[in-house]
């Protein structure tokens, strides 16, 4: 109602008379005429400190307000009642309640302050995308949590073997947290940045009693999750165990010990299983060298996977030091010198093949 009243009279003033007695104004009367009105206006009552202070405020709220909504978005989701029951029965359950905005978790927002406070004031790193297989166990469920702080988007994959819901529940209500109920033994495509490789039961109570599931998740387990992140160029960590170094000959054990292991013991299947699963990440760690060739030779060249040869090598570098030392020979050119000059070499002979079948 102001509003619809302000300018009217504002309109009532401009239409009187010059010719008439203009109303008393004293700022005609503090101020000189040349000085134009805004800076008047501006010298009056010390407005200009309080638009100062304002702009300051101001700017202040836009440096922080990132680091703000960040600690807002990952406190202030809505939480579904401890009571919640999970009834996803299918392969896939989504944890999102998107219905169930009962509260406010302040545990969760105190919780989450210190990981976000990390992050320093109106910086923002790029929101991944990762999987966590295994996200629902002891280990996991905790790293589920440091990811989300960071303002990471999670998918826990768990098959609850050992894992427990009640390990995840009190994410539920996060947009950026979704579980999946799977066995990685079977494949799985998915689109992240990232994938954690924890799924595995990991006490002997279990593994012992189910040797045949404990080594069958560690190696198909684990080939599947190599391969997903070969196929979607995901980065991979695989959590293995001091006990790939079995019952020890050294003590404490290195990371270069290759360990002692009795292979057909009742925990081989655990520690055999993560000693594959060991194998199988630095043969695809190692298979991703396949690129460094590429460059060399085309970067835009596209890279084909076919079937390998059975039982051939992943790796070969014979020690040639008797070589040198009985027949004085080494090699002269190095490998980044010598693959341009054998493509250019397998080029030609396909040419010339080429050309011997078209001169017939
Ligand atoms: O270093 C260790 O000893 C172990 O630490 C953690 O295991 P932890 O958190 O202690 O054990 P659990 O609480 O049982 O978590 C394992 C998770 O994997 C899940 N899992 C197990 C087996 C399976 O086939 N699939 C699967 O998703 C379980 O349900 C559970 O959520 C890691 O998850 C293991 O990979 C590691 O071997």
């Amino acid at each position: 109602m102001k509003q619809l009243h302000k300018p009217a009279s504002t309109r009532r003033d401009e239409e009187i008379p010059m010719s008439q007695n203009p109303p008393y104004s004293p700022k005609a009367l503090k101020h000189p005429r040349s000085l134009p009105r805004s800076l008047n206006y501006l010298l009056k009552e010390q407005r200009l400190l309080f638009i100062l202070v304002g702009i300051l405020i101001g700017s202040t709220f836009f440096i922080i307000q990132p680091s703000l909504s960040y600690l807002w978005s990952a406190s202030s989701g809505p939480r579904i009642p401890r009571s919640h029951s999970f009834s996803g029965n299918g392969e896939s359950i989504s944890l999102y309640d998107r219905t169930g905005v009962v509260g406010y978790d302040e545990n969760y927002r105190s919780k989450y302050h210190n990981g976000v406070g990390r992050v320093p004031v109106g910086i923002r790193s790029k929101r991944k995308r990762i999987v966590v297989t295994g996200g629902a166990g002891f280990v996991g469920s905790h790293l589920v949590d440091k990811l989300i702080a960071r303002g990471d988007d999670v998918i826990v994959i768990d098959n609850f073997f050992t894992g427990r819901k009640e390990n995840v529940v009190h994410l539920s209500g996060n947009p950026r947290f979704e579980l999946i109920r799977h066995d990685v033994v079977e494949p799985i495509l998915l689109e992240v940045d990232q994938i954690y490789h924890l799924a595995c039961p990991a006490s002997p109570v279990h593994y012992k009693y189910n040797p045949v599931k404990t080594i069958k998740t560690n190696v198909m387990g684990t080939l599947n999750m190599l391969g997903l992140a070969k196929r979607i160029g995901a980065r991979f960590l695989l959590t293995s165990t001091s006990e790939v170094y079995g019952d020890p000959l050294e003590h404490p054990q290195k990371e270069t010990y290759w360990g002692h292991v009795n292979p057909i013991g009742v925990r081989s299947c655990y520690d055999e299983g993560k000693r594959t699963a060991e194998t199988l990440t630095m043969d695809y760690h190692r298979g991703a060298g396949v690129e460094v060739v590429k460059e060399t030779i085309d970067p835009s060249a596209t890279i084909e996977f076919k079937e390998n040869t059975a039982d051939d090598p992943h790796k070969r570098k014979p020690d040639i030091s008797k070589a040198k030392d009985l027949l004085n020979w080494e090699p002269k050119i190095s490998l980044r010198e010598g693959l341009p000059l054998m493509v250019n070499d397998f080029r030609n002979r396909i040419l010339n093949e080429d050309e011997g079948k078209g001169n017939k």
